[in-house]
């Protein structure tokens, strides 16, 4: 999927200084950010409401619009496609999976980080077995104590 998005964004990239009268892309960069924001959350709408509607076909497409708007306003924002592939694999590295820290996570480390002596993070992470959520928090805070570390 990444080597379409970047083909996709090169495209965008190329297009931005067409003729606006026959160029999509080259409109939306003429009529700057706040018209690009708006259409991509239209687009975030249409794979929603399409999605709960359960209209497998139309979340395909949507999505296809969705990320075309999304490369658009990467590319107005200086944004390029291997940035957002980097900070998704310190994540997946940070937390196992490219997400989020969950706010949980950033409450709890902060509440270790503000006691005296901060607690001692069990040697071994719980077994498989443990909610995902409790094994994300877990090396979330670990990874975040190794980051204060430094
Ligand atoms: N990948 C896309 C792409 N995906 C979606 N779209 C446009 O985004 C629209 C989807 O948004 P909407 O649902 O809002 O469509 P709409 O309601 O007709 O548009 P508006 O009335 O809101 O302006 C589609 O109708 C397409 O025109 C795209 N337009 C261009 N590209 C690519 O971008 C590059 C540059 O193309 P040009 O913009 O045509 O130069 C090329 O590689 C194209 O393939």
């Amino acid at each position: 999927m990444s080597d379409s998005l970047e083909r996709l964004y090169q495209a965008v990239i190329a297009a931005r200084d067409l003729d606006p009268a026959t160029s999509r892309t080259a409109r939306l960069f003429q009529r700057g950010p706040s018209k690009m924001a708006k259409k991509l959350a239209e687009e975030a709408i249409e794979v929603v409401i399409d999605a709960v509607n359960g209209k497998t076909e139309a979340v395909v497409r949507e999505s296809a619009d969705l990320l075309y708007n999304l490369t658009v306003l990467w590319a107005a924002a200086g944004v390029r496609p291997e940035d957002v592939w980097r900070e998704m694999e310190r994540r997946e590295d940070l937390l196992g999976i490219a997400e989020k820290l969950p706010k949980s996570a950033v409450k709890m480390s902060k509440a270790l980080a503000s006691t005296a002596a901060p607690k001692a993070l069990p040697k071994t992470l719980p077994k498989a077995t443990a909610s995902p959520a409790v094994r994300r928090r877990i090396v979330a805070l670990e990874g975040r104590s190794l980051r204060k570390r430094h």
